[in-house]
Order: C-alpha cells, then sequence, then structure tokens
C-alpha cells in the first residue's frame, strides 16, 4: 500500500492542520476530508486533485474507496449516472446495527418504499405545508422563552437548540411535541444521544475502518444502546398501535403503524419502524441544530451581517411578529445569509459514503460494483469556479447587484442525487423559522470580556462539523426599535 502524505501549505505542526492522503490515522483524513484548516481546505483538493484528478482512489487500510471533488464530477456521478452512483454504501457496524432495515443504511427494494412511504408521509404531515409550520413555530417560542429566562446572561444553546429541533421531529413522528422537561422527552433523547454521540468510538471512525468497532469491543456497546433505545421505542409506538384509528392518524408513527396492520407480512414492520423513525432524528436533528448554532456563532462574529437582517425583517414583518414562511420572497438578505451559512459552515463535508451497484465506467475509469463512493460535498460548497471568495463568509454569494436573493448550482449541502437528504425541505423550513425567529428577538454578542475577533470559527470534528464549545448572550432586542 502506497502511503502519500503532503505538507499543510501554511506549514503549521498542528496535526489538525495537516494534510495527508491514503491510509493515515483517521484523524488525519478527516482534517483532510473536513476541510477542517479553514485557510487550507480547498489547497489540499487542489494538490490532491493535480496529482490524481478529481476522481481518486484512497486506502483505508484493506478497503477502497473512490473520491469524487469538485462540484461538475460531483453533478456528473450523482445526477447525471444518478443509478450507477445511487446505492449506500454497505458499512458493517450499520448492517449490524440496523439488520439492513430503516432508510439511512437500508438498499434496493427495501430502501425505496422505505423512502417513498417517508416521503409521502411528511408531505401528508405538512413538511413545506403552514400545518408544519406552526408545529415549528411552537417550538421557536418555546425557545424563546428558554433564552429569555438566560436574561442576556452567557449561556450554551448546544443542548436546547438539539431539544427543540428533536422536538420538531417528535411532533411530526407522534403528532405532538413535548415540554422540555417532560420525562419521556428526556429518556428518549438521552438514549438517542448515547447512541450518536455517547459511543466510545465515533461513528466517523466505524464509517473507515468498519471492522475496527467489532475489535475493540465497541459494537458490543453500541448493540445495547440500541437495544435499550429499541425496547424503548416499541413500548412508545406501544401505546399509539392501541388508539390507532384510520380516521384520525395524528403522525408518522400511526401512518406507519395503520399500514402494519393493513399489510401484514411486508416491510411494514416494527424493525423498520424503530429504524426509520431512528433515521429521522439521526438526520434530522444534530445537522439542523449545528447549522442553526453555526448560524448564531457567525451573527457574532460578523454583527453588521446580523445588524442588516434585523433591519430588513423591521422593513417587512409586522411590529412583534415572528417571520413566517411566506415572508421569506420578501427577504432575500436573510435568505442569502443563511444559505451562506450552510455552504460556509460544512457540517456534512464529506457526503454520506455511496456504493456503486454495478460496474460503471465513469470519465474513463471502471469502477467495479460495490465500490464505496466518497463525495467531497466540501469540495463543491467551496470550489473555487463556482465561489467568487469561498473560504470567506460572504453572503453576497447569493445575492445580485440589486440584493435579490440568487440561487447557485454548486450549493449542495444536502446532496443530490437518488440518496440525497430526505429532509431537506423539513430543514429548510426550520432553519429559516428557528434563525430568523431567534434574531426577530434578540442580538447576539459574545460574553463580556470576548471580542468578536476571539470567536473561533474552527470546527469541531465529529459526524458533523461543529462550533467549538462557546457561549453566547442573548440580549432581548430593543420593542423600541421595531416603531
Ligand atoms: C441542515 C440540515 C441537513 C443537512 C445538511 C443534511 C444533509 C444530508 C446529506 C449530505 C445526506 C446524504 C445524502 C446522499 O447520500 O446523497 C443526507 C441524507 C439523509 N438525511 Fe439529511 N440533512 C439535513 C437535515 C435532515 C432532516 C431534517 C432529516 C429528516 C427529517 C434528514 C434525513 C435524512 C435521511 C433519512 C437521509 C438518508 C437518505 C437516503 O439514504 O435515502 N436530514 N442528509
Amino acid at each position: 500500500m502506497q502511503w502519500h502524505f503532503i505538507d499543510c501549505p501554511d506549514g503549521s505542526s498542528d496535526s489538525r492542520h495537516l494534510v495527508v492522503q491514503t491510509g493515515c490515522k483517521q484523524r488525519c483524513w478527516q482534517s483532510i476530508a473536513a476541510a477542517h484548516c479553514l485557510d487550507c481546505s480547498s489547497t489540499w483538493r487542489l494538490q490532491l486533485s493535480k496529482i490524481y484528478g478529481n476522481v481518486f482512489t484512497v486506502h483505508f487500510g484493506p478497503r477502497k474507496a473512490v473520491v469524487l471533488a469538485g462540484y461538475e464530477t460531483i453533478k456528473d456521478a450523482l445526477l447525471n449516472h444518478a443509478e450507477e452512483f445511487g446505492e449506500r454504501a454497505e458499512i458493517p457496524i450499520f448492517r449490524k446495527i440496523t439488520q439492513g432495515k430503516g432508510i439511512s443504511f437500508s438498499h434496493g427494494e427495501l430502501w425505496k418504499t422505505m423512502r417513498r412511504f417517508t416521503l409521502s408521509t411528511l408531505r401528508d404531515f405538512g413538511m413545506g405545508k403552514r400545518a408544519l409550520e406552526i408545529r415549528i413555530l411552537e417550538e421557536v417560542n418555546s425557545l424563546i422563552k428558554y433564552f429569555e429566562s438566560y436574561r442576556g446572561k452567557p449561556f450554551d444553546t448546544k443542548m436546547i437548540l438539539n431539544n427543540a429541533v428533536s422536538n420538531v421531529i417528535c411532533s411530526i413522528l407522534f403528532g405532538e411535541r413535548f415540554e422540555y422537561d417532560d420525562p419521556v422527552f428526556l429518556t428518549l433523547l438521552k438514549l438517542i444521544n448515547q447512541n450518536i454521540n455517547k459511543t466510545p468510538l465515533a461513528p466517523q471512525l466505524y464509517n473507515f475502518y468498519p471492522s475496527l468497532g467489532f475489535l475493540s469491543g465497541a459494537s458490543k456497546t453500541v448493540l445495547q444502546n440500541i437495544s435499550e433505545l429499541n425496547a424503548f421505542l416499541q413500548k412508545l409506538f406501544q401505546e399509539h398501535k392501541e388508539e390507532l384509528n384510520e380516521n384520525d392518524l395524528t403522525g408518522f408513527v400511526d401512518a406507519f403503524l395503520m399500514k402494519q396492520k393493513q399489510k401484514p407480512h411486508t416491510a411494514f414492520d416494527n424493525g423498520n419502524l424503530v429504524f426509520t423513525t431512528l433515521d429521522l432524528f439521526s438526520g434530522g436533528t444534530e445537522t439542523t441544530s449545528t447549522t442553526v448554532r453555526w448560524g448564531l456563532l457567525l451573527m457574532m462574529k460578523y454583527p453588521e451581517i446580523q445588524r442588516k437582517i434585523q433591519e430588513e425583517m423591521n422593513r417587512v414583518i409586522e411590529p412583534g411578529e415572528l417571520p413566517k414562511l411566506e415572508d421569506r420572497k420578501k427577504m432575500p438578505y436573510t435568505e442569502a445569509v443563511i444559505h451562506e451559512i450552510q455552504r460556509f459552515a460544512n457540517i456534512v463535508p464529506m457526503g454520506v459514503s455511496r456504493s456503486t451497484p454495478s460496474d460503471v465506467n465513469f470519465r474513463g475509469y471502471v469502477i467495479p460494483k460495490g465500490t464505496e463512493i466518497i463525495p467531497l460535498l466540501t469540495t463543491a460548497l467551496k470550489d473555487e469556479a463556482h465561489w467568487k471568495t469561498p473560504h470567506q463568509f460572504n453572503p453576497s454569494h447569493f445575492l445580485d447587484a440589486n440584493g435579490n436573493f440568487v440561487r447557485r448550482e454548486a450549493f449542495i449541502p444536502f446532496s443530490i442525487g437518488r440518496r440525497a437528504c430526505l429532509g431537506e425541505g423539513l430543514a429548510k423550513m426550520e432553519l429559516f423559522l428557528f434563525f430568523s425567529g431567534l434574531l426577530r428577538k434578540f442580538v447576539f454578542q459574545p460574553p463580556p470580556g470576548v471580542d468578536k475577533s476571539d470567536l473561533d470559527l474552527t470546527a469541531d470534528v465529529g459526524f458533523t462539523l461543529t462550533p467549538m464549545p462557546h457561549l453566547v448572550c442573548a440580549v432581548p432586542v430593543n420593542e423600541q426599535t421595531w416603531h
């Protein structure tokens, strides 16, 4: 096996700044892929693509994966060759946990059935509709009350934002939200977090070293955790099963259970209900709440941008009201900032690995059936051919000369193609309503004694790229300024 090292162009000796290629330690590869070093994020790609082109192979121990770099290449593969790159990679630890059930790590016909059902049920329960907007706004209001309780004093937003976003999923699943101190809600979140974050090895390690989880004994803990969570969810579902009424299905769980009843012995079984539910929690919670957290951090860093959003809202939103989805078209600047937050924060830098269901001939390369494919979304979101200042936070990437919002092709944080994010519509609703709702009520400032220049925009690497731990001060916006 060939090991290839490229020094970080800034000459830093910090391991997070190292740019290392093929089969190195997990930390190094993550750093490359995650573009951990903001200054060098595109440089490494340039260096590697200069040597290997935009399609190259990396070796993770005995495992080979093909990397796709740059927007044009990713688009060519995931859209123009949608079927050929349309499977999810087979990751042994996830197979062991999910038994191939659910959406995110399932395959073939089962995946198709679960994805189709979930999308249509999410639509029935309001994805993109007013009913869901009302539920999200209810959550935004609870969050505002929570933020107000700090009276402008510094606090950490991580847990409460996570809880608020989880609660939106809960209300889609069960038809109602939980109070933040409800013991059922707290137990559910504890069990979910223990699976997502608290396993002895981080999930991305399983991704790259699939067998390592088993060797280290970590899989035992993961499997224990999952069976505890499984039992808890089954109990919650059971309560719904007993209340099932065909004409009054209150949420996703009811709709799924009704299918179980109407179509026994099909894919609509308990296992698929549990893992589809968990896919909605795990896909839909940390991603969205992390993006909002990046947003608040960036607003503290760039108060002039924050002020422009608040001025825009003052112009188009009635005094005392929160922004609604219908206001979006009147808020091009806010829209541009939210898009730029997603582009800049780049929270899923490597996408989620795909695989080839059959041999593929792509751009002159023969890629065998079953090869893991890594679409490096970071190389599209920071592609120098598509963005004026790829490494700077610059909302004008999404504005024309007249200040109108403009869509950009290379904006693909939800990925593209067959297995693109299923929750994109919901996530966009949530990002707009949470972010603009919070900015309508508060000015976000660094804690006393911390200058905006001290705020660290370096990402912490986990399943997603998250902001480093930090505190925020949510200072209530003076009502007088709205008149
Ligand atoms: C800012 C928020 C979000 C981001 C950046 C994000 C990003 C992604 C990405 C990059 C993928 C991989 C797609 C691929 O393989 O091409 C994905 C898949 C997925 N996402 Fe999201 N996501 C977000 C929010 C959500 C929400 C709110 C939900 C659920 C309600 C969700 C559910 C899923 C599911 C189920 C998949 C697997 C799809 C499949 O395999 O068919 N995501 N997401």
